[in-house]
């Protein structure tokens, strides 16, 4: 069996000098639970004498004894300060019992810690919250324990993680998630895998080339709730969501170099909160690792790396590819902190930490004998989704599939950006190859396969829709609240940065920009520039080839062909021509209010609009249409070149 890396002299962990010693206390790097920014707020508010200044016979909020026996005026707000870090961390904090600012001297008596989480308790009962303990340590004053709280959820809903899985060809990528997910160990040949596998191409040649999903469900306590059955093996999903608290959907990205594409899509078009970087121990840092933790990186998603296959791997190999990743993660193009994940400890430090992008937990496990599994379960159990929800914001959904289901007819799947969307509700769909939003209504709803009544921003969702074809809709398109007044843009000015590129890049180079669950080529008009080689930073002004997309200032995007490989920012979009958004609001408006005499008359406008344009979904495909429905477009609505703009 292979030792890990701390055992092994000649390689120190590499935990950054922020992070000694190699197992700081994780009251290092919590928020101290006294001393959170309402609780400060609400002392300042009230004057602040009583609450944050310390008396002989009354602690202050500060102090680690701030919750044995607080005032009532230090209750409300510690009351305050745990709803906000709730908020905050999506319905759930880490908070730690027994710190404080007294000097270091870091712990509690028995009598203490007993009446502090007598009061944690209670605001735990306030804020309807579990109080569930991770771990327990001894410092020079006593007792000290993190304690995870997690709001509860109401009947049918749970909290959404999004994790994208990415490295290279065999790193255990499919294994891991059949492990994780079915709770069954490998056997080293494959059989982990077996249960995922999505396509007949991907059971023959055991690579994934499909943008696969998988869940894996955590209740209150944190306990795995995934049960397969007991014939075929598979998960109910229904099941699962409806004991959980929490759902980690795993979006499983192909390995493989010619699968890029779906990787790249996945990456963008699926929104994953975080990546999970696979390395197999033996094979190292090979193929597409580097490029993948590129892309990652790019998006600003953070990342944890998974080195697997310990149980096979030699120690030195083993320790040869730690020393690698290590470098690699800390070199000036990722500036990572990473860290050796070795026990509870390290779980609790590292993902306390981790939304902040900068550390970089390292897992070293098994899937054929389970070696540290349990601390990447705990790991996962302690992830919050990155997305920050608005009550009051519009709705905003982006489609990343389509499908016809008999007896139900088309349903979108996607991400609910921002906003509420209820069944029945009348969205604004679009847009199509004009540029046009067309009113279309919700008829069901589902999130994981469980039929639900609405959806909220961070929340992915699969739509059945009320009269329209499958056809009609593609992939990047959007379904908007009618508030937003929604436009397309043809043309979109972005920065951007060369990652890799072998020549020049000039303007009417071509290639496909990937943006949101937008997939599509795009040519370069004009930049800042002459020409444009790797490592180059420009302002570069895009132009769809095919039709208008609806998109936001901010967006991140990756611009690739083949290996060459830029990414950005959108900065300015420039919307189509007055008279076209005149012309189109108009139609949107009166189709918006006409929605439901519509539906009565069995055809949707998208429909018969395309029956007007000429455009269908075959249309969309081809260079030789292309032409013809610019040409189209140019005499009737859709312009050639952009109109009004908006930074
Ligand atoms: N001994 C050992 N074998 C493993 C481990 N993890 C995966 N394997 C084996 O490695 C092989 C490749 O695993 P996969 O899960 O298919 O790899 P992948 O990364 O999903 O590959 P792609 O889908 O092609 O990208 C399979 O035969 C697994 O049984 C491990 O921890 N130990």
């Amino acid at each position: 069996m292979a030792t890990t890396a701390a055992a092994e002299p000649g390689l120190k962990p590499l935990v950054p000098p922020a992070l000694e010693p190699p197992v700081p206390p994780a009251s290092m790097f919590a928020p101290e639970p006294e001393c959170g920014s309402e609780a400060r707020r609400a002392g300042s508010a009230q004057g602040g004498e009583s609450l944050s200044g310390e008396s002989a016979d009354q602690p202050g909020l500060c102090s680690k004894l701030a919750l044995v026996s607080p005032t009532g005026e230090q209750y409300d707000c510690l009351l305050k300060d745990v709803q906000a870090r709730t908020d905050e961390g999506s319905r759930e904090t880490i908070y730690v019992v027994g710190v404080g600012s007294d000097g270091g001297n870091y712990g509690l008596d028995e009598k203490d810690m007993a009446a502090s989480v007598a009061t944690v308790q209670s605001l735990c009962e306030q804020i309807d919250a579990d109080l569930v303990l991770l771990r327990e340590r001894r410092e020079s004053g006593g007792q000290v324990r993190d304690y995870l709280i997690r709001r509860r959820v109401p009947e049918n809903d749970f909290m959404e993680v999004r994790v994208a899985v990415v490295g290279n060809v065999d790193a255990g990528k499919s294994t891991l998630l059949g492990v994780l997910t079915h709770g069954e160990l490998d056997n080293g040949r494959g059989l982990a895998r077996q249960k995922l596998f999505r396509h007949k191409h991907e059971l023959e040649s055991g690579r994934t080339s499909s943008v696969g999903n998988d869940i894996l469900g955590f209740d209150q306590q944190g306990v795995v709730v995934n049960q397969p059955d007991s014939h075929g093996g598979n998960l109910d999903w229904t099941r699962i969501c409806q004991r959980s608290s929490k759902v980690i959907t795993f979006i499983d990205l192909a390995g493989h170099e010619k699968y890029l594409k779906t990787t790249v899509f996945g990456m963008t078009g699926h929104l994953p909160d975080f990546c999970m970087l696979m390395v197999g121990s033996n094979a190292g840092i090979i193929g597409m690792t580097k490029e993948h933790l590129g892309l990652a990186l790019a998006l600003s998603v953070p990342v944890f790396v998974v080195v697997t296959k310990i149980d096979m791997c030699p120690a030195n190999i083993l320790q040869e590819t730690l020393k690698l990743l290590q470098r690699l993660l800390k070199s000036p193009g990722c500036r990572k902190i990473p860290v050796l994940v070795q026990n509870k400890d390290d779980v609790i430090i590292t993902a306390s930490n981790f939304s902040s992008e900068r550390v970089c937990p390292i897992f070293q496990i098994s899937n054929v004998t389970g070696e540290n599994m349990d601390l990447l379960k705990m790991f996962l159990n302690l992830l919050s989704s990155r997305s920050s929800f608005k009550d009051d914001e519009p709705a905003e959904f982006q489609i990343d599939e389509t499908y016809s289901v008999p007896g139900v007819g088309t349903v979108v799947s996607g991400t609910t950006l921002r906003g509420w969307i209820h069944m029945n509700d009348t969205l604004l769909l679009g847009p199509d190859p004009l540029g046009v939003f067309l009113p279309i209504t919700v008829k069901s709803i589902h999130r994981k396969r469980m039929p639900v009544k609405e959806v909220r921003g961070g929340q992915t969702a699969s739509f059945a829709l009320k009269k329209i074809k499958r056809s009609a809709i593609r992939k990047g398109m959007v379904m908007v609240s009618p508030q937003l007044n929604p436009q397309a843009s043809w043309e979109f000015e972005a920065e951007i940065l060369v990652l890799h590129h072998p020549t020049t890049i000039s303007p009417r180079y071509q290639a496909m920009v990937h943006c949101g669950s937008i997939r599509q080529t795009a040519s370069i008009l004009s930049m800042n520039k002459e020409c444009l080689r790797t490592g180059d930073k420009a302002t570069v002004r895009f132009r769809f080839i095919k039709t208008p997309e609806f998109l936001h200032t901010e967006q991140r995007l990756v611009f690739r062909e083949g290996r060459t490989k830029a990414v950005g920012t959108i900065t300015k979009l420039f919307y189509m021509k007055p008279q076209v958004k005149t012309q189109s609001a108009k139609r949107v408006t009166s189709q918006c209010e006409g929605a439901n005499e519509e539906a009565a008359s069995g055809e949707s406008s998208l429909q018969s609009q395309q029956k007007k344009s000429g455009a269908s979904g075959r249309l969309r495909g081809g260079q030789r249409h292309r032409g013809k429905t610019a040409q189209n477009s140019s005499s009737t609505t859709a312009p050639p070149a952009a109109g009004g703009e908006n930074g």
